[in-house]
């Protein structure tokens, strides 16, 4: 069985260019879409299977990764954004209409990834964005009612197959850069040797 992992990567992962210079997002509206434009390429792009994170009909992963706050901004209809949930620690804005995510902010200044912007470059038609490069919060898909435990083998291996590593939580680099604010913000950071 092959599962719909999300659109973009379930014929292959697309490599991006070196050098992109970002774009523009456009809701999933038939007109009067929202749109935010994008300096820049984004950085630690990634499958998601969390349940808070946008995915498209029917897929289970979402397409995610991150920006400077400064770099994305509204350009088009912002009046129709509402915040999905506004407990979350990222401050999901979606299209009340479509349902599309066009970015997510954290807002709380104490935080390991304050001044990171999580957007969706599905949302874009250029293809230079950086590739997705690896799966984090897998195990979530069962969470969030979209895979069965029994299925999780064959969709991790599916994954992997396309060269994404798969986590249950965010991939090495991203879970020290998080433990190492951590040990900053308690004094315990060790320094080499
Ligand atoms: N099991 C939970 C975990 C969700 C989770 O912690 N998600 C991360 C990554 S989202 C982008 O990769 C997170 O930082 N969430 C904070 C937030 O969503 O506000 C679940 O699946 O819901
Ligand atoms: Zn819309
Ligand atoms: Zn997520």
């Amino acid at each position: 069985m092959t599962f719909n992992l999300n659109p973009l990567i379930n014929h292959g992962v697309r490599k991006g260019q070196a050098g992109f210079q970002g774009s523009t997002l456009k809701c999933l509206c038939p007109h009067d879409k929202v749109e935010v434009q994008v300096k820049g390429n984004v950085a630690h792009n990634h499958a998601c299977g969390c349940t808070k994170c946008w995915k498209p009909e029917g897929a289970l992963f979402s397409i995610v990764g991150v920006v400077p706050r400064d770099n994305d901004a509204v350009t088009a209809h912002a009046d129709k954004l509402h915040v999905v949930d506004e407990k979350a620690t990222i401050r999901r804005h979606a299209c009340r209409e479509c349902g599309a995510y066009m970015f997510g902010r954290i807002e709380t200044h104490d935080h390991p990834f304050y001044g990171l912007d999580f957007i969706h470059v599905g949302l874009s038609d250029d293809q230079g964005w950086e590739e997705p490069r690896f799966a984090a919060f897998v195990s979530s898909v069962i969470e969030g009612g979209l895979a069965a435990p029994d299925d999780m083998g064959a969709i991790r291996k599916q994954l992997q197959a396309l060269g994404l590593p798969t986590y249950d939580c965010l991939n090495p680099p991203l879970m020290d850069a998080i433990a190492t604010w951590q040990a900053r913000k308690k004094g315990t950071l060790k320094t080499e040797g």
